[in-house]
């Protein structure tokens, strides 16, 4: 990552309230006290829930072996909004539900990680989603991140006009998390696959089973069988608008989710808190042996 990101106004701003976070840039031309703190960053896991990302950390510590019976600190308790913790070089913060409050805290991590100088760090989300054809519980990395309208960018209006961005993740972070993180041993498959990102979890998604509902049984299978003959395999709400900002400012990304319902069978996720809390440890595994690996072979350049 260059120290720059596409913002040209950063460079005339002499202090930067992150204020979901809250965190205080005091002084733009001197962030020691931010480079001290989260200089030596160079995983940012984000995921939708504060419990999963706190669980995340503890896991972290586990496999970097770092022995810190203590528990995790929120680092950002205080905005009342997203939940940080910190282990080492790895932080874990929650987004909340869908692309408009992650794109909130994705824009002031991505300035934290300039302010703090750190050194090429790559972004992740771990979620759950549904699944297309698979079976849940299987854990997809994002290849090309779709739309609701099954197009392969992002769309935002800015400025009262339709801002269009293309939406694809990191290749070789794709192919390093396939090849350092998934292990056929797991008792559960890891795939490569697309994955549609949709502003609505109901109707967005083609779901017959929310508050509005204008379309047929048949018109969603329609859909979802298009949706599936474009490769996508999985449904989520953030993968577009992830990719697409990663992708703007150079920043190398990722998106392992893990199914939660077969689409393809039905609409409601009817996987007991148990089943579901088990799921969620499966992109831990895979995103764990991958972050092992980065750190230790230095493949973030
Ligand atoms: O990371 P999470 O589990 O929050 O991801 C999915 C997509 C939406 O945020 C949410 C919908 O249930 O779950
Ligand atoms: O079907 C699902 C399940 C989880 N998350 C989603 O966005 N969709």
């Amino acid at each position: 990552m260059s120290n720059r990101l596409a913002n040209p106004h950063l460079d005339t701003m002499a202090s930067d309230f992150l204020y979901h976070l809250d965190i205080n840039v005091a002084n733009t031309q001197d962030t020691s006290d931010i480079q001290q703190k989260f200089g030596d960053v160079r995983v940012v896991c984000t995921g939708g829930t504060a419990s999963r990302m706190r669980e995340l950390a503890l896991y972290m510590r586990k496999v970097l072996g770092v022995s810190d019976p203590s528990d995790p600190v929120d680092l950002c308790e205080r905005g009342h909004r997203y939940a940080m913790y910190k282990v080492g070089p790895v932080l874990c913060v929650s987004h909340g539900v869908g692309s408009s409050t992650f794109s909130v805290v994705l824009h002031e991590l991505l300035k934290l990680v300039k302010y703090a100088r750190c050194q090429n760090p790559i972004f992740l989300r771990i979620g759950t989603c549904g699944g297309l054809g698979v079976p849940p519980g299987t854990v997809v990395v994002t290849k090309d991140a779709f739309n609701g309208l099954l197009r392969n960018e992002h769309q935002i209006a800015i400025l009262g006009k339709l801002v269009v961005r293309p939406a694809q993740f990191s290749e070789d972070v794709i192919k390093n998390i396939m090849e350092y993180g998934a292990d056929p041993n797991d008792g559960f498959q890891t795939i490569s696959a697309n994955t549609m990102g949709t502003d609505c979890f109901y109707e967005g998604q083609g779901r017959t089973d929310g508050a509005i509902c204008e379309y047929t049984e048949k018109d969603k299978m329609d859909f979802l069988q298009k949706c599936h003959d474009l490769g996508i395999r999985n449904i989520e709400m953030e993968a577009s608008m992830f990719a697409s900002v990663t992708k703007k400012v150079g920043v190398k990304a990722g998106d392992v989710c893990v199914t939660v319902v077969n689409r393809l069978e039905g609409d409601q996720v009817t996987v007991t808190m148990d089943q579901k809390h088990e799921f969620e440890q499966r992109p831990f595994l895979v995103v764990g042996r991958y972050i092992k690996k980065l750190l230790s072979q230095n493949l973030l350049k």
